[in-house]
């Protein structure tokens, strides 16, 4: 069964002191035998251990497993000769803590493509046979040592191995609790299996069909009491499968143990995840909204005209002139103030509509309830953020008809005239829909408010106002850039895309600062991560050295971590999302009392990206820790204490 010619083991060949830990051993085991490997400390014991099991490679020799050279095996090819042909029982257990007993044999076919009833059936059946039935869903820290070592030779011998290798098994056990586990050894090379036992104690010897003793490196005994038969028959190779369900559930265990210092590192991600998509939300509101200015809002056939000076006839001629130009109006802007019943007063702007003649090929504001002011009457449209400050139990629709006592003062930034404050009564016929982000402002028509500001302002009935700033309407939405420059050295100018340029800007750096500041949590979260599965790593050593016992290969271990990154990421993304959604709750009536829109806008597609970039943040930062997991040394990992 396993044929050893010729190994020599040098450690640290290059180095200025070599040392030989095993010297020319040649030896053959054979199915039944109970090997066991005598010796002092030091003497070669573990190293020869470890050659045999594939999981290190010797200087110079070979080891022959069913007449085939290790040497000549693929890493692959060893975790499957660990996999199919070897079962380990080490010195302390090596048993999950977090895991029952009957979790822990199953463990033993994790990389067989066993399905998961059979695996119960035949990790059940061993367990009853080896006297733990009572105990199958008891943890290992319910157990005594004899009943831990007896979960470990159960999880070796599940599979079915040919060869069991034991180190030291009796070394943590009492003398009584010894003989017991040497007696179910003794039973399990009777069934014709091959034990290897490593060991210290002497008293092994009596229950072995042969003793190996090496000192120095070297076979100074090897006794044979009973002859082996020479067994060619190979063992059963069963398909690999360390599938990804596996490995979430060891992580997930994991994950469910640690739950306090993995909850405090979701932190930084659920915040990072929830402000992305915030952001995101945001920036899909800023399209909506542009979406619905331009629309609605914004008038495309309208420019605004600033000059440094007050605006004069020659200017109304000089563009009157211009066959492009249909309508020239002055604009004012109007303070307003209203007392409301209770003493409160609440203050508002007020601008004027274009005259009725001209509605229908230009822009007015969005009519809510009620219709909009007409020419010449005293009469006003109140934005709905006005209306509901006015209205009792927020039922706007009742002030339509009702009369507004309101104080105007006109505005003036041209020049600092003398203004009064000018009461008016006027009727509320309207209610207006959103108005632009930032602009709240109530409507009256062209004229009655032409009539104020004169009133305001101390002027006569006839007189003009002077001010600096006018709407210029085209016939043709085509023609703005055509007047605009041909005007722009003249005037200061508005065109409608820069009524939204201008708004959303505010926005958009706001939601750049969102963003940077998500992506710098974001990256915070993944060295966080980063860190706490480099700790998984340090702490899983132990269940790292059993994986690879059973046959689990670099790849295998590498996917536990990633798991363990993948299930953290999955898991506090959707919580990070789930707060997002959460957060429209509160961002939008804020939104909607600040600036009159609801400007987090949050969609499928925005909540899936957010929610794939923490996922991927986690991945990626699970990769190196994933790495170096994989690059550990078998040996050391199983190195007894
Ligand atoms: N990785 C290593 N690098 C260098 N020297 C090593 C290494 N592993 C073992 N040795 C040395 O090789 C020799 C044999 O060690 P080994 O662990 O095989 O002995 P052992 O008989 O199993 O001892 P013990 O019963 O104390 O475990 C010892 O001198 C040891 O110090």
């Amino acid at each position: 069964m396993i044929k050893i010619r010729g190994i020599t083991k040098i450690y640290n060949p290059e180095k200025q002191k070599p040392l030989t830990a095993l010297k020319d051993i040649n030896l053959e085991f054979g199915a039944g035998e109970f090997v066991c490997i005598l010796g002092k400390s030091g003497s070669g014991k573990s190293t020869l251990l470890n050659i045999i099991a594939g999981l290190d490679k010797p200087t110079a020799g070979s080891v022959f497993i069913d007449n085939e050279d290790m040497a000549s095996f693929s890493d692959l090819k060893l975790a499957d000769c660990r996999k199919d042909k070897i079962g380990f029982v080490f010195q302390d257990f090596q048993l999950m803590e977090h895991l029952t007993v009957l979790e822990n044999v199953e463990l033993g076919l994790s990389m067989n493509a066993v399905d998961s009833k059979e695996k119960r059936r035949r990790a059940k059946s061993i367990l009853t046979n080896i006297g733990l039935y009572e105990h199958l869903n008891h943890k290992p820290s319910e157990l005594s040592g004899g009943q831990k070592q007896r979960v470990s030779i159960a999880r070796a011998l599940v599979k079915n191995p040919d060869i069991i290798i034991a180190d030291e098994p009796t070394g943590a056990l009492d003398s009584k609790t010894s003989i017991e586990m040497l007696n179910i050894l003794k039973d399990i090379a009777d069934s014709g299996k091959l034990v290897i036992v490593v060991t210290h104690d002497y008293e092994v010897k009596d229950y072995s069909t042969r003793i190996v003793e090496l000192k120095d490196g070297q076979v100074i005994k090897d006794e044979i009491k009973q002859k082996f038969v020479q067994n060619n028959e190979k063992s059963i190779v069963q398909k690999r499968s360390f599938d990804i369900k596996a490995a979430f559930r060891l992580s997930w265990k994991r994950l469910v143990e640690r739950k306090w210092r993995y909850l405090l590192v979701s932190v930084s991600l659920i915040i990072g995840i929830c402000s992305l998509a915030i952001a995101f939300g945001i920036s899909n509101g800023i399209k909506s909204y542009s979406e619905y200015a331009n629309k609605r809002i914004i008038d495309n056939k309208k420019l605004t005209f600033i000059k440094k000076d007050a605006l004069t006839s020659e200017d109304y001629f000089a563009l009157k002139k211009n066959k492009k130009i249909r309508l020239l109006q002055d604009e004012y802007v109007l303070n307003a103030k209203h007392e409301l019943d209770n003493k409160e007063e609440i203050t508002f702007k007020v601008k004027s509509i274009i005259q009725k003649e001209y509605q229908k090929d230009y822009t007015t504001p969005e009519i809510f309830h009620g219709r909009l002011p007409e020419d010449n009457k005293k009469e006003i449209a109140l934005s709905y953020n006005i209306a509901m400050k006015l209205a009792d139990n927020g039922n706007i629709e009742n002030l339509i008809g009702k009369k507004i006592e309101a104080k105007f003062l006109a505005v003036d930034d041209l020049n600092n005239y003398p203004s009064r404050w000018d009461k008016q009564s006027l009727n509320i016929v309207g209610i207006t829909q959103k108005t632009l982000i930032g602009e709240d402002y109530a409507y009256l028509p062209y004229e009655t408010q032409k009539t104020i500001v004169r009133r305001s302002r101390f002027l006569g009935k006839n007189e003009d106002i002077p001010t600096n700033k006018m709407s210029v309407y085209l016939k043709d939405k085509g023609n703005i850039e055509e007047i605009y420059n041909s005007y722009v050295k003249s005037y200061d100018i508005t065109r409608p895309e820069d009524v939204l340029k201008g708004l959303t800007k505010v926005f958009k750096n706001f939601n750049l600062i969102i963003l940077g500041a998500a992506l710098l949590i974001l990256f915070i979260s993944a060295l966080m991560i980063g860190i706490i599965l480099f700790i998984s790593v340090l702490e899983r050593q132990r269940e790292i050295g059993l994986l690879i016992s059973i046959g689990g290969t670099k790849k295998d271990i590498k996917k536990i971590f990633v798991t363990e990154g993948l299930l953290l990421g999955t898991l506090a993304s959707t919580a990070g999302v789930i707060l997002s959604i959460v957060m429209f709750l509160v961002i939008n009536p804020m939104a909607m009392k600040y600036m009159n829109y609801p400007i987090y806008n949050p969609n499928i597609f925005t909540l899936v990206i957010a929610l794939t970039v923490g996922i991927v943040v986690s991945l990626a930062s699970s990769i190196i820790p994933a790495v170096k997991a994989s690059k550990l040394s078998p040996i050391e990992l199983l190195r007894r204490n």
